[in-house]
């Protein structure tokens, strides 16, 4: 549905995710086209896209703030089907422009100490905080291969934990058609 700005409303899709680029490219082989280099790029995607801005770049935080994730997300954190945790949803922005949608799974378990500036990042890109602290350790990437939602809207994702001592979030990108297209 168009917004007013008639630019597409931009929504993270429902998504299946597989354990490594190869075995997502069995079901969408697209993903070993332009987009191959964002499902792999290795340190902060933050900075990747930093990188290819010309002007600007910025983090539009949509939503956050404690809500349910999704039952594969729970499994996925191992943590309890019904435990709230800190959701945050945002926009990566180049030049002014959404290229990329995240949404962040924090367990109320990472949300002690130091980490509680979690819950105040607000416009501060979470990677700035992950990758500053070598506590913080990332998982293996994983590609998700998004529902269709229609033109404009994420096809493809990639989706990491972050883990630190017990805790582990877990990271999910979701790359807008106009980042690789
Ligand atoms: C994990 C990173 O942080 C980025 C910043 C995010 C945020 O501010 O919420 C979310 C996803 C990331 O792409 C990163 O830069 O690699």
């Amino acid at each position: 549905m168009p917004s007013r700005d008639c630019e597409p409303v931009l929504s993270i899709p429902p998504t299946r995710w597989y354990r490594s680029l190869a075995s997502a490219g069995l079901r969408e082989p697209s993903v070993h086209g332009p987009a191959r280099y964002w499902l792999k790029v290795e340190g902060s995607f933050t900075r990747a896209i930093q990188r290819e801005c010309h002007n600007a770049f910025h983090v539009e935080v949509r939503h956050e703030g404690f809500a349910q994730p999704t039952l594969e997300e729970a499994r996925r954190l191992k943590i309890p089907l019904r435990q709230k945790a800190w959701i945050r949803e945002v926009r990566l922005c180049g030049d002014g422009h959404p290229w990329v949608l995240a949404r962040t799974i924090i367990p109320l378990n990472c949300l002690s100490g130091r980490n509680r500036v979690l819950l105040n990042l607000g416009n501060k890109p979470l990677g700035a905080y992950l990758f500053s602290s070598p506590q913080w350790r990332r998982g293996p990437l994983e590609t998700g291969i998004c529902e269709p939602q229609g033109p404009g809207q994420p096809r493809l994702a990639r989706r990491s934990a972050f883990h630190h001592g017990e805790c582990s979030l877990l990271v999910g990108e979701y790359l807008l058609p106009i980042l690789y297209r």
